[in-house]
């Protein structure tokens, strides 16, 4: 099963690689503005899927917005372990 980790592995290597056809690549070239407008998008339906919907939607929807974020954290060139720090 993938992680947390090891899905950031695999992004940061399509974001160095820039493999044609990864959707990574494609939201990385939307800049920071972009992928932050994705975050805010997936986190409100993490909230809703919460609020209204199963458990499996829910989990889901989380999946998603931890993508989303790691997109963004690779976009400003933030590392795990600059995250961890602050946990
Ligand atoms: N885990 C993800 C992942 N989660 C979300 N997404 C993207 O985020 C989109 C979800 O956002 P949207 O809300 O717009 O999509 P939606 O169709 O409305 O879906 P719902 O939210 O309604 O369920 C998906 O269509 C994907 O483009 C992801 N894209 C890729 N990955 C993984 O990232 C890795 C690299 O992917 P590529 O760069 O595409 O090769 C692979 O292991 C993928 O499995």
């Amino acid at each position: 099963m993938k992680t947390f980790d090891t899905l950031f592995a695999e992004l940061s290597e399509k974001a160095a690689t820039r493999p044609a056809g990864s959707g990574t690549v494609a939201e990385l070239d939307t800049g920071v503005h972009g992928i932050g407008k994705k975050v805010v998008e997936e986190a409100a339906e993490v909230w809703m899927a919460a609020e209204h919907e199963s458990d499996e939607r829910t989990a889901e929807e989380i999946s998603q917005l931890l993508y989303h974020l790691q997109v963004l954290m690779i976009a400003r060139g933030l590392t795990l372990a600059d995250v961890y720090t602050h946990l």
